[in-house]
């Protein structure tokens, strides 16, 4: 179990929380002095920069924007006397990749994994009615031992340079909201849901962990405000009759309240919006409530212009409201768990999300990863860096299930995107990540990672632990582009011919495909980099989706351009969005809104 809380931090009868979000002191630590400097008591010569954001896209000098090392973070907090006796910690959305963090010069946390959230508890160390001072350092540094996977080089000017093993800009920092936090000693430490439907009511099974011995109740709203349910206990069934079933685009959130109690007087109180519904894998279909889905939608970057990969309120609503336009159900939240705020919007909107750990690079690969569709081999879960990369990994994904559990939205796990498949030692690394997803998640949804083009029928040695098999594929961009497109087209075909060949009985799933072009670009005839030609691209590969009954879904690569390594495979980033990066429709937009809204949820079943 995790030393800290996952829970989402709400203010209640017995909680507080105040955001911490704002300008920061920042600095950057080339010679990686910081510590023995004494860092940790206050950072010299600082800028100011906000928070949540990445650092990068603030500067105008190329060595501040491509900085590889440690960063150095510092805000002043005041803690309240009302806070005394009760447990205090600060709760980072994310911190990107690794973190120490330091409360009046006293280290309070460390915690690797940029894209997940964390606690500090600061009970003990604070000084209340007071100002504290709260130092993070930070380091953005790429390994072979952490994910994402990349290496850092040294320049010959002795700077540092961070080489990923994905084409997604190194981007880092404190991205997501900071919170400080107040919440009774003995506390909701963990809620854990599970639905099943019964006819037209549903039963919700549910386990409570608190930090004491007084009893538990747990009570369920409904949207107007109804008590519709209630159990006492740690551990209960929770009957709601003629339940309103969350559904695909059409949400329904219960208020799920648990109480700790003492008699009368509540001891603590945690809420949460929790929709619900069943998911599950039945022969070749994904079933939601039993019904089968066919996900129409897009793999995501948390990317926007100025912040970065950083949160941001307003890119997200302007997000859900394009993939509300065009018609899109689900959406991968590729390669990294997004903000937590995401999956509470998705939730209230309705969309099916495949919740991705950030397993990214697992193929050694140079040259913003060309090499990737060669078939080149690099014995990458051989290597001696795999014990501790698997380490983090498991961790990941378990801070993943826990934070993300209770979210009707989720419906998979990606526990890797594209990594080498065709050694024999990837698969007991392979076992362990998707052995470890099952047991965590009560829920057992279905488990999936994304197959890079050369993890091929005959080639790849661990599609058979997916539950649903998400291809990335790139026939007629990466493979026989332009002119050449009616070869890719058969080349598409022969392989799924293979797949269809081997009659797995399950469901395949297209989690990339995609074609780069600039928003004003247009030709004709076409070619590669136009408009034309990513239509022409799309129709070609929706023939082929449309040919097989077993492929139950297309997240087309990318919901929008975005910021990438520089280098001869991308120009100023990666423009296969079907949005620009400010969020505007390429011509490709107006194709698949009619593509979409024309295509039934349970297209291709019965
Ligand atoms: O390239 C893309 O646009 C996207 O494709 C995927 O990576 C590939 C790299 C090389 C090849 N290839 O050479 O065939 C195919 C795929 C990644 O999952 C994604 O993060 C990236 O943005």
């Amino acid at each position: 179990m995790l030393q800290y809380s996952m829970l989402y931090p709400k203010q209640s009868v017995s909680r507080r929380t105040v955001s911490m979000d704002g300008m920061w002191k920042f600095c950057l630590d080339p010679e990686g002095k910081g510590t023995e400097n004494g860092w940790a008591d206050g950072i010299p010569q600082a800028d100011l920069i906000p928070v949540p954001a990445s650092f990068q896209d603030f500067y105008t000098d190329k060595d501040t924007r491509e900085y590889a090392g440690d960063l150095w973070y510092e805000t002043d907090v005041f803690v309240p006397e009302e806070y005394a006796g009760k447990n205090v910690a600060i709760r980072f959305g994310c911190a990107t990749h690794r973190a120490e963090v330091y409360l009046n010069g006293v280290h309070v946390a460390s915690h690797v994994g940029g894209f997940l959230p964390f606690m500090a508890d600061i009970t003990n160390v604070a000084r209340y009615n007071a100002v504290n001072k709260v130092v993070v350092k930070i380091n953005n540094e790429l390994s072979e031992t952490n994910i994402p996977c990349g290496k850092t080089k040294v320049l010959s000017n002795g700077k540092k340079m961070n080489s990923p093993y994905f084409d997604f800009f190194n981007y880092s920092g404190l991205q997501r909201p900071v919170k400080l936090v107040a919440y009774p000693k003995e506390y909701v430490f963990d809620l854990t849901v599970d639905h099943r439907i019964n006819g037209r009511d549903a039963e919700v099974s549910y386990s409570v962990v608190t930090t004491g011995e007084h009893p538990v109740e747990v009570t369920v709203y409904d949207e107007d405000g109804r008590e519709v349910a209630v159990s006492q206990g740690k551990e209960g069934i929770l009957h709601i009759e003629n339940a309103h079933l969350w559904q695909v685009r059409n949400a329904y959130l219960y208020t799920f309240t648990v109480r700790i109690k003492d008699e009368e007087e509540v001891l603590d109180e945690y809420s949460e919006e929790i929709g619900v519904r069943t998911v599950e894998v039945k022969g070749k279909d994904i079933l939601i409530n039993g019904s089968p889905v066919y996900l129409k939608g897009f793999g995501k970057h948390e990317d926007s212009d100025i912040v970065g990969r950083g949160f941001h309120i307003g890119v997200m609503k302007r997000d859900f409201e394009c993939m509300k336009w065009i018609g899109a159900n689900s959406f991968r939240t590729s390669h990294y768990p997004y903000s937590d705020e995401i999956y509470q919007m998705a939730d209230r909107e309705g969309f099916l999300v495949i919740d991705e750990v950030p397993a990214v690079g697992l193929f050694e690969s140079l040259m913003n990863f060309m090499e990737a569709s060669t078939g080149k081999k690099t014995a990458f879960f051989a290597k001696d860096t795999i014990p501790e990369l698997l380490e983090n990994h498991l961790r990941a994904v378990e801070e993943m299930i826990t934070r993300d559990k209770n979210h009707a939205c989720v419906i998979a796990w990606s526990l890797l995107n594209e990594p080498e498949t065709t050694d024999e030692a990837a698969v007991p690394y392979f076992e362990k990540v998707f052995a470890r997803a099952h047991e965590l998640d009560v829920q057992k949804r279905p488990r999936t990672f994304a197959l890079i083009m050369n993890s091929l029928p005959d080639t790849c040695k661990c599609y058979h632990l997916a539950d649903v098999i998400s291809m990335n594929r790139y026939y007629g961009w990466y493979l026989m582009g332009g002119y050449e497109m009616c070869d890719a087209e058969a080349a598409f075909r022969a392989e799924m011919d293979k797949w269809a060949g081997k009659d797995l009985d399950r469901p395949f799933i297209f989690t990339e495909y995609g074609a780069d072009t600039y928003a004003a670009e247009h030709k004709l005839p076409s070619v590669m980099w136009s408009q034309e030609y990513q239509k022409e691209y799309l129709e070609m590969c929706h023939r082929v989706f449309d040919s097989y009954d077993f492929i139950k879904g297309e997240q087309v690569w990318n919901f929008a351009d975005f910021q990438t390594t520089e280098g001869i495979m991308r120009v100023n980033g990666n423009k296969k969005g079907i949005f620009t990066r400010q969020r505007q429709p390429k011509d490709a937009a107006f194709y698949f809104k009619e593509r979409w809204e024309s295509l039934p949820l349970n297209h291709k079943s019965k």
